[in-house]
């Protein structure tokens, strides 16, 4: 970098090489400070000429920005540092977790080695619960597809064998649950305020206790508003706090929900770790995830509780929170799940957001606009569909990445394979915050440094279908969005001879 020079003119100017990646070199940055501070040394400030103390204002100006770059790119360089550190701690973890996975897998023989990690994780959390809660129903899921008898499907979708690769085996296959004893408790979960959901609520409560005697779980205020109707609901149970909460999973056979898409969200919430199957009557206006209808609950409710069922596989979205300010991975913020999507956007702030993206590895690009989508596929029919995203059938596993009012005429939204993990950080030179919401609730506010980190959950969510996965997802495109509805041309007119 070449010095500071004065001019014949008496102006100053600094000129200075430009290295490859478009910053300053710090060390020449504090070089030409210090030459800039010698030549103010050397000028005759005390003198009465108003050129000289004109120029040599500019020269501490100068001086001065040029600490600040200098002082700009240090810490710039800490922060880089900081973070690659905080990924590789991330990255060393999932690999820890990856590789006792694989010896828990040789450890048990084959058929164990075909359970996942969740389900061994879960069967962790399940051997701390006291025996009275041990007479959960047991089922079965099988794979299931049409004039294919076999309930075996391969896990490794690519054979290898003898160097012919082939493809055989599909992933998404239909999925069919048979109960292996009889389910005996059921969760009614429901849309708040609304008198047509109370009352079916009690009536069904009623018949799921009187005809099939079932044990039945509900809301704390839903319990409290059915005790004001009638001491008759004395049987019904409830929760007290977030640990029975977390144990719900091992009392309850069957989750019914009663509401719209929201409900089913709700409901999802509710279950941080495994699902049981869910039964989403519908009580709202569009209902894209439930393809129950309330008036034919009885006919519904038998056959579910009697078996077999096609079942929906959601898969949900595990997503972190790293805060900058965090000094090491144990203080990031517990994972949330989400079944529709995690969006990332500007908030209040009327400022563009600016987020690097990064998959694995790789950096995607920087999200300039209103904010960013990560979807499930479930999720690909709400907030991202409204951005642009494409509808996905819910069985395909992948992750939709669904910009939002991008500022770019070029950003089509992406769908990414679902063993990836994202990124997405808000730079430190940001303009302002960022927000993270999670399946439209929980706001949380990411300063500049935080990141969201979002991989595919190992608890999917498994909703009964009303016919099969694919029937009841096209029967939502069309009855809830009122898909490609257009008045067939009359065959009259025009036509090729
Ligand atoms: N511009 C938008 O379309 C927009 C904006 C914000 C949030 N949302 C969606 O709302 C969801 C939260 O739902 P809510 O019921 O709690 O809020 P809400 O009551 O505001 O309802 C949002 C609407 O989205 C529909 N919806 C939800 N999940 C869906 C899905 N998987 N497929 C098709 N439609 C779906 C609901 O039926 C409802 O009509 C968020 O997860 C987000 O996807 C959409
Ligand atoms: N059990 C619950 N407790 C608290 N909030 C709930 C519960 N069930 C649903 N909600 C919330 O209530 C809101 C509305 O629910 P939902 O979408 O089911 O009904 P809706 O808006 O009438 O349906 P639609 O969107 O189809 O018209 C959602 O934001 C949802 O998160």
């Amino acid at each position: 970098m070449a010095p500071s020079k004065v001019n014949s003119a008496g102006d100053a100017s600094v000129s200075c090489s430009q290295p490859e990646n478009g910053f300053l070199n710090s060390l020449s940055l504090l070089s030409s400070e210090k030459a800039v501070q010698e030549l103010l040394q050397q000028s005759p400030l005390q003198s009465t000429d108003d050129h000289l103390i004109e120029f040599s204002d500019a020269m501490r100006t100068v001086a001065k920005a040029l600490r600040r770059a200098a002082e700009g790119k240090a810490s710039a360089q800490a922060e880089a540092a900081e973070w690659k550190r905080k990924y590789e701690l991330e990255r060393a973890r999932n690999l820890h977790l990856e590789h006792k996975e694989q010896s828990h897998r040789e450890n048990n023989g084959d058929d164990e080695g075909q359970r996942t990690w969740a389900a061994h994780q879960m069967s962790n959390l399940n051997r701390v619960v006291p025996n009275k809660f041990a007479r959960k129903a047991s089922f079965k899921l099988s794979w299931w597809c049409k004039g294919d008898q076999s309930d075996q499907h391969k896990h490794d979708i690519v054979s290898f064998e003898r160097g012919n690769i082939t493809t055989a085996e599909r992933s998404s296959k239909q999925i069919s649950l048979k109960w292996e004893s009889q389910p005996q408790t059921v969760i009614i979960l429901t849309k708040p305020n609304s008198t047509s959901v109370r009352i079916l609520c009690a009536e069904m409560i009623r018949w799921l206790r009187e005809q099939k005697k079932l044990d039945i779980y509900v809301e704390p205020r839903v319990r409290a508003e059915l005790l004001t109707e009638s001491s008759y609901y004395n049987f019904v149970h409830t929760w007290k706090d977030e640990t029975e909460i977390m144990l719900l999973h091992t009392k309850v056979d069957l989750v019914v929900t009663l509401g719209g898409d929201g409900t089913v969200l709700w409901a999802a919430s509710m279950f941080k770790g495994s699902v049981p199957p869910v039964v989403p009557f519908s009580l709202g206006s569009l209902g894209f995830m439930t393809p129950f209808h309330s008036e034919r609950y009885r006919e519904y409710l038998d056959s579910i509780l009697k078996g077999p069922i096609s079942i929906t596989l959601r898969h949900r979205l595990q997503c972190h929170v790293i805060r900058e300010a965090a000094k090491n991975e144990y203080e990031t913020e517990g994972p949330i799940l989400v079944l529709n999507e995690v969006t990332i956007d500007r908030g209040i702030s009327s400022y563009l957001t600016n987020l690097e993206c990064y998959c694995d590895n790789s950096f995607v690009t920087c999200v300039q606009g209103d904010g960013l989508i990560l979807s499930t596929t479930s999720g690909s029919t709400a907030y991202s569909l409204a951005a642009g995203g494409s509808m996905v059938h819910p069985q395909v596993p992948g992750i939709l990445f669904t910009p939002i009012c991008p500022h770019s005429l070029s950003f089509r939204p992406l769908i990414l394979p679902e063993h990836v993990t994202l990124r997405v950080q808000v730079p430190f030179n940001s303009r302002s915050h960022a927000w993270a919401s999670f399946d439209g609730k929980d706001r949380k506010r990411l300063a500049a440094g935080d990141a969201l980190v979002c991989s595919m959950a190992p608890w999917p969510v498994p909703t009964a279908c009303q016919v099969d996965s694919t029937s009841d997802f096209l029967n939502s495109i069309h009855d809830g969005l009122h898909w490609n509805l257009r008045k067939t041309q009359s065959f009259d007119g025009p036509r090729d001879t």
